[in-house]
């Protein structure tokens, strides 16, 4: 049994349209320039906050993130959808024996109610988000690491981190877990081998499905 640590935004869903969106709305209300989608896309993994100080100024924060909740909250399922293969991939290492997690610095709320939205909470065992009174971490806090390491009831050596950034490769890093990273979210390819040997960086979950767990979807062949 492998136990697996799936990140969330840009690993196994696209949210980036409704982020995007909520940042707009706070930085327009609040009187500072929009972020484009791209700038946008390229911040997410750190949280909200983060996210926000990156793009609105640390000064700022405090009065973008309620404006950015208020918003987000309103369209949460609007424009969020599954990435090509997740369902596909968390059925079949499920099938497998495999414990899954998702382990997000997305709002716990936020991420159960998304799962369940999309139907990807039924292969899941634990989701681990942020903004829990138990649990005031976020990646890359090695106590939040731990924390995981906890609720899947497993060793650092027994488990493997899914992830897109570079807060998911230190998350990895801060409780010595394996670590792969899926093109798919807030870097290229390019860009995340920077941080990490080439062979642990893939395409899409497709691929990664492949190199990492050996499996593959099974072509239909219709006559
Ligand atoms: O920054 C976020 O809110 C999303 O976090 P995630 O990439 O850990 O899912």
């Amino acid at each position: 049994m492998q136990y697996i640590l799936f990140d969330l935004d840009g690993t196994l869903i696209d949210h980036f349209t409704t982020i995007h969106k909520s940042v707009a709305y706070a930085q327009r209300e609040i009187g500072l320039p929009e972020s484009d989608y791209a700038t946008v896309r390229a911040t997410v993994g750190g949280s909200v906050p983060i996210t926000l100080s990156k793009l609105c100024g640390e000064a700022h924060v405090a009065a973008a993130e309620p404006l950015f909740r208020k918003h987000f909250a309103e369209i949460i399922f609007d424009d969020v959808f599954s990435l090509p293969g997740a369902e596909w991939l968390l059925k079949s290492l499920k099938a497998r024996g495999d414990k899954l997690a998702v382990f997000t610095n997305k709002y716990a709320g936020d991420t159960r109610a998304v799962l369940s939205h999309l139907g990807l909470d039924q292969w899941l065992d634990v989701i681990i988000g942020t903004g829990e009174p138990e649990c005031p971490y976020r990646k890359p806090d090695p106590l939040f690491t731990a924390y995981a390491l906890e609720q899947m009831d497993c060793a650092s050596d027994e488990a493997l981190m899914i992830g897109d950034s570079p807060y998911d490769l230190a998350a990895a890093e801060a409780g010595c877990l394996t670590c792969h990273l899926v093109a798919t979210g807030s870097h290229s390819a390019e860009e995340l081998s920077e941080y990490i040997i080439s062979e642990h960086v893939h395409k899409d979950l497709y691929e990664l499905a492949e190199k990492v767990f050996g499996l593959e979807p099974e072509v239909c062949t219709s006559k």
